[in-house]
């Protein structure tokens, strides 16, 4: 029913609702910062890689013969994380299987990220799965999928180039399926398999039975990290797609690539930083991304990677960390142990939950130093021994926010509420 309201606030409240814009309006016709966000993110494999011509030539070669109906020797690649393996294997896969259609020839490449197919079981059932085979993705005997997979293989004249991207992942929970894979070619009729396995930790082969690291890397291709330079051309590159021409302040890129090769010569990294720094230009409402945007992107991305790690930490760290957020807010700059243990103590009765001994919470200290969470050093005290100083290291309100969003932490908030009012630490015998 519709009610008709006469004269009044109630009338110029309506009119209001009515001649107000769309709340998108202002949305749309901010300043234009992206013309295509999408190229900077991870999942976007560009058409053209600079500075891996030497590798996509390397893997190319080794390739080919899948376009012969010969089989290609199985490849190990290693490099450090946002070298470009991944987006290198996905550049020359699809090209591959690109030429196999022209040439009428039974060529294709099946990806797989063993950090999210992560045991045996999963890897030959998705791979049936992917061969068109109807396999659970729980259930079966192991031996009974890897057999489904053969048979799936070997239905027709063909090349299948697996690719175990993280491979060290699934090394970690036993080797059997690479033991396996590496021999399917001797148990097939018609056709072939090929392996290409992607790590960037290097001492993982250590851990894999001699066997199989002999079978698996018959060829290998390392990755070196990118310099400052190659940074810069591979963002200019992006940014050429991702942006609106001239919203970039000349300075942005080289400074981007200058932090990302930094850290290791990461192109993620440097895209990353690249696109955080456009979305805040645009929050901000700003008509160019300048220098001062990448730092406060790198401020951000920063606080989010220790965001996303203080969620994942064990509950008695979290009300360790708790502890410090109460001690720093309460004025404290720098503590000790036997000072984050009190509140620690007190903070456990509160929640009913098991309170550690003082022993194991310096361990817990030591994770979260590790993490970059906090800083602690250890300091001589003379005769009276050593102790260790800690304060923390991060942004305190968003870590706080992560805590109270775990419901054991939940009680916490009506802690950290009467906190407000305390002025002196009595509470917690400090
Ligand atoms: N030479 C390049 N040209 C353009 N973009 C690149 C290049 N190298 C890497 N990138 C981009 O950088 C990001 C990270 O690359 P990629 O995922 O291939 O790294 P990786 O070596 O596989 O890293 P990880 O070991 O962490 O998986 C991707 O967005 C990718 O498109």
């Amino acid at each position: 029913m519709v009610k008709l309201l006469k004269g009044g606030e109630g009338t110029h409240h309506v009119l209001g609702w009515l001649i107000m814009r769309n709340i998108f309006e202002s949305l749309i016709t901010s300043p234009k910062i992206f013309r295509n966000r999408d190229v900077l993110r991870h999942s976007y494999t560009p058409d053209y890689l600079p500075h891996r011509k030497e590798q996509i030539e390397s893997l190319a070669s080794i390739l080919v013969p899948a376009l012969k109906g010969e089989t290609p020797s199985n490849v190990f690649i290693y490099g450090k994380t946002g070298t470009g393996k991944t987006a290198t294997v996905k550049f020359v896969g699809n090209q591959l299987e690109a030429m196999g259609r022209k040439l009428n020839v039974h060529c294709y490449v099946h990806y797989l990220n063993c950090e999210l197919i992560d045991t045996q079981y999963r890897v030959l059932a998705t791979l049936a799965k992917v061969l068109g085979r109807n396999v659970p993705m729980t259930g079966w005997p192991t031996d009974q999928v890897y057999e489904e997979v053969r048979r799936a293989i070997d239905s027709r004249d063909q090349t299948i180039v697996i690719v175990l991207d993280e491979i060290d992942k699934l090394v970690k929970k036993g080797d059997e399926v690479l033991y396996n894979l590496s021999r399917i070619n001797g148990e097939l009729e018609r056709a072939r398999v090929s392996i290409i396995g992607i790590s960037n930790d290097l001492k993982f082969k250590n851990f894999l039975d001699p066997r199989v690291l002999s079978s698996l890397s018959e060829e290998e291709l390392i990755f070196p990290p990118y310099n400052a330079e190659q940074l810069q051309d591979i963002l200019e590159q992006r940014a050429e797609l991702a942006f609106y021409e001239g919203v970039l302040d000349d300075d942005v890129i080289p400074y981007c690539a200058a932090l990302a090769a930094q850290e290791h010569g990461d192109a993620r990294k440097a895209l990353d930083l690249l696109r955080v720094s456009g979305e805040i230009a645009e929050k901000e409402n700003a008509d160019r991304i300048t220098r001062d945007h990448v730092k406060k992107a790198v401020k951000k991305i920063e606080t989010d990677h220790v965001v996303e790690a203080v969620r994942t930490l064990p509950t008695q760290s979290k009300v360790l960390l708790f502890g410090m957020i109460i001690l720093t807010e309460s004025g404290m700059r720098k503590f000790t142990t036997g000072e984050v243990y009190a509140v620690y103590r007190s903070l456990c009765r509160k929640l009913n939950i098991d309170c550690l001994t003082q022993r194991r919470v310096s361990d817990l200290i030591a994770e979260l130093d590790m993490l970059g969470i906090i800083n602690s050093i250890v300091i001589s005290k003379g005769r009276y021994g050593r102790t260790r100083e800690i304060k923390l290291d991060v942004p305190i309100e968003p870590i706080k926010q992560t805590l109270l969003e775990d419901y054991r932490l939940e009680a916490l908030s009506v802690v950290e509420r009467s906190m407000r009012s305390v002025t002196s630490l009595e509470a917690f015998e400090v």
